[in-house]
């Protein structure tokens, strides 16, 4: 079941299809081409192979099933239409399944640059062109199956590795900085911010510290102060070759050890200090 959200997702009718008011396709079409003004030298080509063949509109929304039909075709993923962010149990249900979760939902005008939360646009145009890629995609799955027999505490830990590689990965190329994680590519103000900002914590990850990513500490709710960096996105073939029960006992290594410190201010408690 989603969490609680304050956007109002759309249901899908039974065609599958969703009828987006004028007001919200307007704000995918500027959020498009804000984007799609800014990518070029900052995400990876990886990535730019896939949005070439999603072929995604510029003007309105698209309907799942469009951009579910290009990604059957080339690695067998389909898009998953949930009302907003979705518990572990599910989340891993979908990923293991090939089925990517997109939130039926697109941010508001005041959030353009950022939002807390993943809507239809981060889902859409932040991860679907890598999932044309068969190393992105398949890591995706077996991050699914990973997760499918790991206790709550584990996913836990499992979460991190999610969240610094298809989330909020950056690749280290011989071109320079470049973007592979859809949290970063989604946002136009986190995108100049990860490759750019001179205070961010840059780490290279590697098949070899693994546990490091699982030690970080993260909040889904503020621009990333540390981000890992790949320097290809087939490197995440070696994260993919673990087996399960080999991740596992670096979450627990991980919990023996204890987290990093964090790098971010406490999340102000909502009650009034
Ligand atoms: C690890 C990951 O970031 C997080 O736990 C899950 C939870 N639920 C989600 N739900 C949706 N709709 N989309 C997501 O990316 C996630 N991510
Ligand atoms: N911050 C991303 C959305 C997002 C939120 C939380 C997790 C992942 C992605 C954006 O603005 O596009
Ligand atoms: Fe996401």
């Amino acid at each position: 079941m989603a969490k609680a959200t304050k956007y109002v997702s759309r249901v899908p009718d039974e065609q599958g299809i969703i009828d987006w008011s004028e007001e919200e396709n307007k704000v995918w079409q500027e959020l498009i081409q804000r984007q799609l003004a800014c990518i070029k030298g900052t995400a990876c080509d990886e990535y730019l192979e896939g949005l070439e063949k999603l072929k995604l509109p510029t003007e309105r929304i698209p309907q799942l099933d469009e951009v579910s039909s290009v990604l059957k075709k080339t690695t067998g993923w389909v898009c998953e239409p949930v009302p907003a962010l979705i518990g572990f149990g599910e989340f891993f249900k979908l990923l293991s399944e090939k089925k990517f979760p997109v939130a039926t939902f697109i941010r508001s005008r005041e959030e353009f640059d950022y939002l807390q939360e993943p809507d239809i646009f981060h889902e859409i145009f932040g991860h679907c062109p890598l999932l044309t890629n068969p190393s992105f995609a398949n890591y995706t799955e077996a991050y699914g199956k990973m997760g499918l027999n790991a206790s709550k505490e584990q996913r836990v830990f499992l979460a991190r590795l999610y969240w610094f590689t298809v989330e909020f990965g950056l690749l280290d190329t011989s071109e320079g900085l470049r973007v592979y994680g859809g949290g970063i590519i989604s946002s136009p103000s986190e995108t100049k911010y990860a490759l750019h900002d001179q205070n961010v914590e840059r780490k290279t990850l590697t098949a070899d510290n693994i546990l490091d990513v699982l030690r970080t500490p993260y909040r889904i709710d503020i621009m990333q102060p540390v981000y890992y960096m790949l320097s290809k996105v087939s490197d995440l073939d070696e994260i993919r070759k673990y087996e399960v029960e080999d991740i596992m006992a670096l979450v627990e290594q991980a919990k023996s050890l204890g987290l990093f410190e964090a790098k971010f201010p406490p999340k102000e408690s909502k009650i009034a200090s």
